[in-house]
């Protein structure tokens, strides 16, 4: 990519952007189909040597969070759709790479807009999460930024290196009009680097790797490098169907509709599970339900096969429909259904 005529002696910060520029879009093409080779498969590292720390994912909803963790896990442990506020809780996956391993944290897009109790609780999840970690990645949309994007920029703790992660790069067509875009960024911010990049892309995620392990500091790791995340198979259970159930229903069901375990049971290598499906109004139960019960039946069969691919096992799922009007309003209510 070529940037566009600047002025004859650029700033320092300026000639570090165009440095990070290169490196970020210099000969790769990111929307190139040509697989990487795969992540280092976990090798024998002696614990003097190993390295590790936490990397916390933040940013309005619908970036691509939970697209981005995903592919840094190498597995489906978060959830995603084209419906905002698809993340609830702080999900946390792990990744070892060579001698690094890299323990991700997930938030649920910051809520700015309703004060709900549900909403306050997942601004808390988000702070409670970027606190204490020793990178940040920043997630907004390349060439795009707007007050939710400014208000969660504003939230973030000094003295914590933060990624500019601008994903879904592979929509930008135009690729030399993002550079005066990077250069606006500069300015709001004194980003650690600028990574234009897709979550979707397998090269963009190995160059991200490579771009954050200088942050993580030496110790022993955390977590058995087979590992991938924090998250019970319980709650993977929850979550699948909830993905389901905002995939199949489209726009009509209002976010506030959760999924809850009822009963949890392993019976040799079978997986016995049955949800209910929590909407806020009898009208939306029909949604979900859909014509002679079509609807649900889908989310069933999606979220079993899901299961069953995750696990590696058979599973039989049963899901029931439930009514509890304004459970998202209340705090004790949200707090029963596992929000923090
Ligand atoms: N074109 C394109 N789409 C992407 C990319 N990354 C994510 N998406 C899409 O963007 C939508 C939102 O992705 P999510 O990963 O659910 O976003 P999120 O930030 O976790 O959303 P919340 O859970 O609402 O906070 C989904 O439809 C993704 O498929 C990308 O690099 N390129």
């Amino acid at each position: 990519m070529s940037i566009p005529s600047r002025p004859p002696t650029p700033s320092p910060a300026d000639q570090d952007l165009e440095a990070m520029l290169a490196r970020a879009l210099g000969k790769d093409d990111a929307t190139e189909a040509s697989a990487p080779p795969p992540a280092e498969e976990p090798v024998e590292v002696d614990p003097a040597d190993q390295r590790c720390g936490f990397v916390a994912i933040v940013g309005k909803p619908n970036v691509g969070k939970s697209t981005l963790l995903n592919a840094l896990v190498g597995q489906k442990i978060s959830i995603t759709s084209r419906k905002a506020q698809t993340t609830r809780h702080r999900i946390t996956g792990y990744r070892t790479v060579g001698a690094n391993q890299f323990v991700f944290v997930d938030t649920p897009g910051f809520q700015t807009r309703h004060g709900n109790a549900l909403n306050r609780s997942l601004n808390k999840t988000v702070l409670g999460a970027v606190a204490d970690v020793d990178l940040i990645l920043f997630v907004v949309e390349a060439g795009r930024f707007n007050l939710a994007d400014a208000k969660v920029l504003d939230l973030l703790p000094k003295g914590i290196p933060v990624v500019l992660l601008a994903n879904k790069f592979d929509l930008i067509h135009r690729r030399g009009e993002l550079a005066p875009w990077l250069r606006s960024m500069q300015e709001r911010h004194a980003f650690a680097e600028y990574v234009p990049m897709s979550a979707k892309n397998p090269r963009d995620i190995q160059r991200l790797f490579a771009i954050c392990e200088k942050y993580l500091p030496q110790q022993p790791w955390m977590h058995d490098p087979e590992e991938l995340t924090d998250r019970s198979e319980r709650f993977m259970a929850a979550e699948m169907v909830r993905e389901k159930l905002f995939r199949l229903t489209g726009d009509e069901l209002p976010y506030t509709s959760t999924v809850i375990i009822d009963k949890f049971e392993q019976e040799g290598a079978l997986r016995r599970v049955a949800a209910t499906i929590v909407v806020e109004r009898e009208g939306h139960k029909g949604m979900v339900i859909g014509e002679k019960g079509e609807k649900l039946k889908r989310i069933g069969t999606e979220a079993r096969q899901e299961l069953e691919k995750l696990w590696d096992c058979k599973v039989f799922l049963e899901l029931w429909v439930k009514v509890r009007s304004g459970w998202a309003d209340d705090d004790a209510r949200v707090r029963s259904f596992g929000y923090e």
